[in-house]
């Protein structure tokens, strides 16, 4: 990628989009093209169709997509998978068809089987039944991968696939329903504190566990692997440590100053027991991250602060 080359961010709003638009701001790169929902809805074949045959970029990084937590996918199953699928169905399509030069499709820790080995290997996908909480959701993710590896294989298209662990970071979804937990537990404990809430209820049973990388931290590897990571298939980014979402509501309890009582409601999902990615295939092209969590949340949990006053949802 030259800095003038002309990339598009899909996505370029939202918590992974946003950061890589850091990203590429900061290494000087000039022409950068986003277009907000809005002014060009992705599930729309045709207008994405026009978009790129007007635009014509030459890189694409696919960061658009319908996102949530583990309550959120399993109520908006029809959602989950009908958008994911006409957003990346239509901007692989259109990209192969305009001679984009490389894309990278985000997808998601959530493709491997709920009962993988773990740590999670990349050639373990497809290896065993999906979690059933956000099937849909995995199930576009892993359309994606292979609609990826197919353009590769038959039209030659240098189109990557990378699957984050979770994240979370700048410009984070703090939904109270929708949102993932560690965004949920920072709006919650936050509130419970300012509130005077004799206790703050965390969903599940609190065993399961976690591995969480902060969103600008996966935008240097999206922006590293981008540069030099031409393969089908599929690879990992994350920390390659977890804690269990007792302990994340322990940290954040810490961190944001809490002195009341957690519960759990158990009658919430657990979802996966545990999905912690095996990394040493980006770390052995030489990537590693660099923001730990406990910093990590602080810099989250200030960034929520400062946008406490404009939050819609
Ligand atoms: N958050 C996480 O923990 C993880 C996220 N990922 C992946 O990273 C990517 C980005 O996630 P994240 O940044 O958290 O998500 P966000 O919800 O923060 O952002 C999603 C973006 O997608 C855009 N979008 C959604 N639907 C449409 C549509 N119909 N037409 C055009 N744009 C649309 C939105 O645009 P607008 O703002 O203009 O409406 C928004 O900017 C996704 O592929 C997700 O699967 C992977 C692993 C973990
Ligand atoms: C990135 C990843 O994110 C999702 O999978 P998930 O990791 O299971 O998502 P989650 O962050 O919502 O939950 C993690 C754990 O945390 C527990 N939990 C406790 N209290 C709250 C809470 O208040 N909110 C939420 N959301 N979870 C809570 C919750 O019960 C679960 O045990 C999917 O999008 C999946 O498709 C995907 O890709």
């Amino acid at each position: 990628m030259e800095k003038a080359s002309k990339i598009y961010i899909a996505g370029h709003r939202g918590m992974v989009g946003s950061a890589i638009y850091r990203k590429l701001q900061k290494e000087g790169f000039t022409n950068i093209i986003t277009r907000v929902s809005a002014d060009l809805d992705l599930r729309n074949q045709q207008d994405v169709a026009d978009f790129f045959a007007q635009e014509k970029p030459e890189y694409v990084f696919l960061a658009a997509a319908k996102v949530g937590g583990i309550v959120a996918n399993n109520t908006y199953r029809a959602d989950f998978l009908y958008e994911n699928l006409q957003i990346q169905n239509n901007v692989i399509h259109s990209s192969y068809v305009n001679g984009v030069k490389k894309l990278m499709f985000l997808g998601s820790s959530c493709i491997y089987p709920k009962l993988a080995p773990q740590p999670l290997k990349e050639e373990y996908l497809l290896t065993g039944l999906l979690e059933e909480t956000n099937e849909p959701y995995a199930i576009a993710k892993i359309a994606g991968i292979k609609m990826c590896d197919a353009y590769r294989a038959q039209y030659g298209c240098n189109y990557i696939s990378v699957m984050p662990t979770n994240l979370y970071g700048y410009n984070d979804n703090y939904h109270p329903q929708n949102s993932h937990v560690l965004p949920a537990l920072i709006r919650r404990f936050h509130e419970a504190k300012e509130q005077g809430f004799e206790t703050v209820t965390i969903w599940g049973t609190g065993t399961p566990k976690r591995e969480f990388l902060f969103a600008d931290d996966l935008a240097e590897a999206c922006y590293f692997l981008m540069k030099t990571y031409d393969a089908p298939g599929l690879i990992n980014i994350g920390t390659g440590e977890d804690l269990s979402i007792k302990d994340l509501a322990l940290l954040i309890k810490k961190i944001i100053g809490y002195t009341g009582e957690i519960k759990f409601d158990t009658s919430k999902s657990d979802g996966t027991p545990r999905k912690l990615m095996d990394v040493s295939k980006l770390h052995d092209k030489g990537w590693k991250h660099t923001i730990e969590l406990e910093d990590g949340i602080r810099l989250a949990y200030h960034d929520f602060l400062v946008n406490e006053n404009t939050r819609i949802a």
